[in-house]
């Protein structure tokens, strides 16, 4: 596997949760991250049906537009109720043409496993996909998972995204009541970011 070796750390990604979490994680390594939008980045269109290929796109075009290492990060939320739906849609589900509403995305998704029938399980699992590129084409790609339960009503400020409605495995409480040290210590983000470190450093 090909090692990183710099100290500044391009993140492709405009997702301003991701960037906190991603900066908080790798602080404690000596990393500094440096966001998409801060290196005046566009925003690739993600044209792909897997999170990988989706996570590749991002990365590349970064690493490419830069001349330095990038890491992307394609990530959501797979519902058993609804075959994994909506998978690598779930920030579309979101998109309202005036910006996100996640409340209108969390609430499609308790809407949509009510349907299934009272004996629809409410298991999610939030999927991770992080994508090292460098700029001659090389990359890496590492994968973390997170497996829990949608729960109604929401509940919880911290976070962002679907954070509310997540209640992981284990825990009596929502990704959104966490403290963020604990969300990152179990998270999807946060396991992917573990096997990125184990396998690109030192
Ligand atoms: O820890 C999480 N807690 C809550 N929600 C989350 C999380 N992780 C991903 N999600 C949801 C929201 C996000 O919008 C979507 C990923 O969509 P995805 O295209 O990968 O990210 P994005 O468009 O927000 O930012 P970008 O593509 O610039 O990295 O899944
Ligand atoms: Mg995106």
């Amino acid at each position: 596997m090909r090692k990183f070796d710099g100290d500044k750390l391009l993140v492709a990604t405009h997702n301003a949760g991701k960037l906190q979490e991603m900066t908080e994680m790798l602080a404690p390594h000596g990393v500094t991250v440096v966001g998409a939008a801060a290196m005046d980045l566009p925003e690739p269109e993600e044209t792909e049906d897997t999170f990988v290929g989706n996570a590749r796109i991002k990365a590349h075009a970064a690493a490419k537009a830069t001349g330095l290492p990038a890491l992307s990060d394609d990530s959501g939320i797979t519902i058993d109720a609804l075959e994994g739906a909506p998978g690598v849609y779930t920030a579309d589900w979101a998109e309202t043409g005036q910006g996100r509403d996640f409340m209108m995305a969390m609430t499609r998704a308790n809407d949509e496993i009510t349907a299934k029938g009272p004996d629809a399980p409410r298991t999610a699992q939030f999927r991770c996909t992080l994508v090292l590129a460098w700029p001659d084409g090389h990359d890496e790609v590492f994968e973390g998972v997170m497996p829990g339960t949608l729960v109604w009503p929401i509940r919880g400020e911290h976070g962002f995204g679907y954070d509310p409605m997540f209640m992981p495995d284990g825990y009596d409480i929502t990704c959104a009541e966490m403290e963020k040290e604990e969300k990152n210590s179990i998270s999807h983000r946060g396991r992917a970011v573990q096997a990125f470190l184990a396998g690109c450093f030192g």
